[in-house]
Formats: C-alpha cells, structure tokens, sequence
C-alpha cells in the first residue's frame, strides 16, 4: 500500500505539532520517522493512522483520500509505544484480541516464538512480550504497518538483535512500513529511507546512507551525534587547522574519521583529553588551544594516550558542507 501525506498541519493551542508536512511511502517500502522528543513524529503516525484528524491537509492511501476515514476502516495495522496487552490472557488469546479469523499458529511462527500461545503474557520476558505486540498488529494482514518505538522499551542488545529480524521480517511480508523511533541506529537500520523531524517539519528524507553521508541541515548533522562543526574563514583557515580553498566561507562538518593525529608535522598541536576504548576505533577528544573541542577516531593500534601532545591534519575526503539554516 502507498501512502501520501501532502501539506499536513495539526495545531494543539497555538503550538503546531506538525507543519505543512509532505511525505511520500512507496507501495513495500520501509520508512523510519526520526527526530528528537516532541519533534512530531507519533503525531504524524497518529494522523496517518486516523487517530488523529489533521487542521489541515491531506492523507491518501493508494490514492484513496482516507482524511476522514475512521481508523478500522484505514486497513492499517498499528503498534503502538503504549501497546497493553492482556497480562491474564495467554499469548494466543492476546492476538486472537479484536482478530476472531487470525491464523495464530503462523503469525507466532513469524514472530520467531512458535510454541507460546499457550503462555501467559506476564511470565514472558520484555522482548517476548514485544513480539506479542508485533504478531497481534500483523494478525489482520494489515497492507501498511505502523510501529511507534516498536523496540523502544528494551536493553540495546536485544534491540540490535530485533531490529535485524524486524527488517528481515517486512522485507518478507512486503509490508509497507511507517515507524517511529528516536534511535538513529534502529532507524538506519530498520528503514529505506528515513525522514529527520524537528519542530513538526520534516528535516531531511534520504536513504541512510545520503543522511549520513551529506546532512541536509546543522540541525541534523549535530542529530546524527557530529559536532566537529566550525566557520572556515576567507583564507581557508579553521581553529583546527587548514582546508582546501573551496571550503573558503563555508560552515563544515569534520568527520571524526578525517581528524588525523600524528607525532609531529600537521597544522594545529593539541592535547589528547580524553581517549575512550569504542571496540574497532579509540574516541578521541582534543583540547587546541582557541579553538573548539575536536573529537577523533583512530585504530586502536595507533591511538595516542590521554595527555599526550599530537599534531592535527584535516582529511578533506572527510569534510563535509553544512547548508546555512535559512532564517525565518
Ligand atoms: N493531545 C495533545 N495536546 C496538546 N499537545 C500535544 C498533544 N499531542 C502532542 N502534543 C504536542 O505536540 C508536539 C509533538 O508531539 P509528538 O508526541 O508528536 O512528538 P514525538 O516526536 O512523538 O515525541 P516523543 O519522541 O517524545 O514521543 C509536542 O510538543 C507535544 O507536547
């Protein structure tokens, strides 16, 4: 199923939620909705799935203006953060809730726990629990899918465990997907695309990969966990070091992975701060005298001590140009 939301507003008071929001869903794609707390994002999904009437704008699925269409009749399956389930019913039970014809045996068999419909939801673990939730909103074959921090309660583990079976999981069914998450890992790697939200706008839409690779905004880039962000100034010169003259003027990004750390001979001295063990990479913060905190990532072999004087290069294959946020 496609959807089509175009120039979605929802006003509470005098705050808008979400504001002149167009957002387009190919028929089988997977979407993750991300962005910081109160940025919109469970609005939207609630406006999508009809919980929620817009103060303006519309919402189509395959085409069909739904705007007004009450949600059971939007042929949409909903998770939702504030799931309950029955905590006395068995897990059968639980699904068979509100979906008399559902095929129990397959949908547990989907979910990856074939054998628990017999269980009582309370003596399932968190995770289990969650599937439980997944199964009872797959059960009416729903053609779009919306989950709202589908792996939002449970330790990062078992969430990066999940989200791998989740994605393996719609890309099966062909499910169309709509879902919310603040988490940028799960989003990026649950999703297609992915749509950055901020004050009720939409930020940024782009696969993972271009939402990485090229941040649409300052906002996102600092989002996505970047702050190595400065002013090159006129001679391509940073409190860190030099750039490339086409960086003349520009606000940059310095990916972490281009801060390159050598005994001697680079543009700028610092001082290694701090030196945090991240598994294949060492995190490195550098104090340089007048200018701003710069972090680092170097392989573990060769990564500098806390205290220890290096020199700082500037990779320019790692430097990336913020667009200026443009003024209201
Ligand atoms: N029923 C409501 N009445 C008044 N204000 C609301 C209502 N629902 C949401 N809001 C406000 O609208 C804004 C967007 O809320 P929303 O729940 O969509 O954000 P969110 O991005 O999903 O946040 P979170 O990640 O914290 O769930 C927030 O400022 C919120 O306080």
């Amino acid at each position: 199923m496609s959807l089509s939301v175009a120039g979605v507003s929802v006003r509470f008071g005098n705050k808008n939620a979400l504001l002149d929001v167009d957002l387009e869903v190919a028929d089988h794609e997977v979407v993750a909705v991300l962005g910081p707390s109160g940025s919109g994002k469970s609005t939207l999904l609630r406006v999508v799935a009809g919980l929620q009437e817009p103060s303006s704008g519309t919402v189509r699925l395959d085409d069909v203006n739904v705007t007004r269409v009450p949600p059971h009749r939007r042929g949409v399956g909903l998770m939702f953060q504030d799931h309950v389930l029955f905590p006395h019913r068995d897990v059968a039970g639980n699904i068979r809730f509100g979906n008399s014809r559902a095929d129990i045996g397959s949908l547990l068999g989907l979910v990856g726990l074939p054998d628990a419909g017999r269980r009582r939801v309370d003596t399932l673990s968190g995770g289990e629990q969650q599937r439980v939730a997944l199964a009872r909103a797959l059960a009416p074959s729903p053609k779009l899918l919306m989950l709202d921090e589908p792996l939002g309660q449970l330790d990062r583990e078992l969430r990066e465990r999940l989200v791998v079976e989740l994605r393996r999981l719609f890309v099966r069914l062909g499910t169309t997907v709509l879902a919310v998450t603040h988490d940028q890992r799960e989003a990026f790697a649950l999703a297609d695309r992915v749509v950055v939200m901020t004050e009720g706008r939409i930020a940024q839409i782009g696969t993972p990969r271009e939402i990485w690779e090229q941040p649409a905004s300052e906002f996102v880039a600092r989002f996505l966990g970047f702050t190595n962000i400065v002013d090159v100034d006129g001679g391509a010169s940073t409190p860190w070091g030099a750039v490339p003259p086409a960086f003349a003027g520009e606000r940059i990004l310095v990916r972490p992975a281009g801060v390159l750390l050598t005994p001697t001979s680079g543009d700028a001295m610092g001082k290694v701060e701090v030196a945090t063990f991240a598994g294949e990479r060492v995190d490195i913060l550098l104090a340089i005298p007048g200018a701003p905190p710069l972090k680092a990532h170097c392989p573990p072999a060769t990564a500098p001590e806390p205290g220890d004087e290096v020199s700082v290069r500037l990779d320019p294959a790692q430097i990336v140009v913020l667009p200026r946020e443009s003024p209201e």
